[in-house]
């Protein structure tokens, strides 16, 4: 079928979606907000579980799985920590023809599901930490516009949720959940986050602290929340009345202690964002280590002069490159179709994202090589056949690292060290993210999003100039040395007042 029609940086709307279908990541469905990952996509998805779930397994988290429907009574015992939510709630309310008596709720995430078991189960200091994860789909009705991936009504995720004997016990955990959040944006899809604590205005309003990596689409300049790390302190044990017996009290007069808890999850929005800041207008672009095909070996120069035999010997020279490659661990296909000319099967894998193009001619067959095409930048090189394994290896290796390092670089320089409030707006509409010296007050965060929403309306309102103001991304822990903040020194760039540290600002998904 035909490439990709629109242009990334003209019609980013329509490039995103004809990446996704004509690569065949995805396919749109008939439920708005709803879509059908498609081997491609869903590899990544495995890709990313397999680490997450390693990584996990080895600090001693159980995987579990909960019912998806949760009564209206034990939804509704967490009121104020839903009430914002309330309205994305999807609820089952017949069965047949017959009405329900009780409406019961499609699951949004799971803590009023999990935690009175965990009132149950949790009875001594001994059963901490408590650590158990799941990997399950979720519902929320979203009613802002859906985006593949970015935002859907139905998504995969893991949900972790732990309990701890002490708050410095949860709080290391936050910590490394999120490095490892860390490491599924950059050692697997090339993409790096900024880590850091969310404002009070941002972060999860039933829990204590939330820490967060966030990504950046540079085409729209906005920035994304790619996974959450929340420290719950003793919120929801009070309510669940989840305790345990202070092992440091006296066991004559023995004390209750709420056990203090976490909750963490990443979602298939990673591969939305991956698709977004890779992928170019030949099509999908995929980070080696999460491409269903690494590698694919196709025949060259074959004419409708050459003899049969010769063609059969190109093709079995072809077949026997895929089976060393294979052997040597590299996910590799050679593409033998015999009704298709070359330059169809090179497009047909470029816009599916091939990391690596291997052609083989009669001239490489003479000279004992491989001739070798990148996806990411369109190098085209040579390896000796006798150097394959290794050669193509380091090749993905190296096509990962350059990946990971334009990204880096495009994300570094689109954010904007803003000193004057009246830098902070142009610098927004450039497409950039702002770093300056903040108050942490919920009413300066509240006026920035007002001072910094686009109102000129002669520049159209679309995606790739979002008019919405800006919000505050994170609190980033790596915080200039440049500059440091000068307690009582230093102010607010937005209002005046004390600056306490610097504060990451954008517009975002
Ligand atoms: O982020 C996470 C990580 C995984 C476990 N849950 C926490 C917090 C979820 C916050 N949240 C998010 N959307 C919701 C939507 C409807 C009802 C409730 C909620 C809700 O509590």
């Amino acid at each position: 079928q035909m490439g990709i029609e629109a242009k990334k940086n003209v019609d980013f709307p329509k490039w995103y979606q004809q990446v996704l279908t004509k690569s065949e990541m995805l396919d749109y469905y008939d439920v708005s907000g709803c879509y059908i990952l498609r081997p491609l996509a869903y590899n990544v998805w495995k890709e990313i579980t397999n680490f997450f779930d390693g990584a996990i397994t080895e600090m001693g988290v159980e995987d579990t799985y909960f019912p998806m429907f949760v009564s209206n009574r034990v939804l509704e015992r967490e009121k104020d920590h839903i009430e914002g939510f309330a309205p994305e709630v999807a609820w089952v309310t017949k069965a047949g023809s017959s009405d329900l008596e009780e409406p019961i709720a499609i699951r949004p995430t799971s803590e009023t599901v999990m935690y009175p078991y965990f009132a149950k189960w949790i009875r001594s200091h001994r059963d901490l930490p408590f650590r158990i994860n799941q990997w399950c789909s979720v519902v929320r009705w979203e009613f802002k516009n859906p985006q593949p991936f970015l935002r859907t009504r139905e998504f995969l995720w893991q949900e972790g949720h732990t309990a701890h004997l002490t708050l410095e016990g949860a709080t290391e955990e936050v910590y490394e959940i999120l490095d490892l959040y860390e490491k599924v944006y950059t050692d697997l899809l090339a993409l790096p986050v900024v880590k850091g604590v969310k404002s009070e205005k941002e972060r999860f309003a039933g829990g204590y602290f939330t820490t967060t990596v966030e990504g950046f689409i540079p085409t729209t300049g906005r920035a994304i929340q790619g996974g959450t790390s929340h420290c719950l302190g003793q919120n929801f044990s009070k309510m669940f009345d989840i305790v345990v017996e202070d092992p440091a009290s006296d066991s004559s007069d023995p004390k209750k202690l709420h056990v203090w808890q976490n909750s963490w999850g990443l979602s298939t929005r990673p591969i939305g964002v991956m698709v977004m800041v890779h992928s170019d207008d030949k099509g999908l672009v995929l980070p080696p280590r999460v491409a269903l095909t690494q590698a694919v070996v196709i025949p060259c120069g074959l004419t409708a002069k050459t003899s049969k035999a010769d063609a059969n010997k190109l093709y079995d020279a072809c077949d026997d490159l895929a089976k060393r490659l294979k052997k040597a661990g590299v996910k590799v296909k050679s593409d033998l179709r015999e009704n298709y000319t070359p330059g169809f099967k090179f497009n047909h894998w470029e816009i599916r994202g091939t990391p690596l193009r291997i052609e083989l001619g009669p001239k490489d067959i003479q000279m004992n090589q491989v001739t070798c095409v990148r996806r990411d930048n369109g190098v085209r090189f040579t390896i000796p056949v006798a150097d394959l394994e290794s050669g193509v290896k380091d090749t993905l290796e190296t096509i990962h690292n350059d990946m990971l390092q334009r990204a880096t670089a495009q994300r570094d320089a689109s954010i904007i060290r803003v000193e004057k409030w009246e830098d902070f707006v142009p610098a927004l509409n450039n497409k950039n993210l702002i770093l300056m010296p903040w108050c942490d007050r919920m009413e300066c965060e509240d006026d920035i999003k007002e001072r910094s929403a686009r109102t000129d309306d002669d520049e159209e309102e679309d995606e790739r100039a979002p008019s919405m103001g800006a919000k505050t991304l994170c609190n980033p822990f790596q915080q200039p040395t440049d500059k440091p903040i000068v307690p009582g020194i230093t102010k607010c760039v937005a209002c005046g007042q004390d600056a306490k540290h610097y504060m990451l600002f954008g517009r975002s998904y």
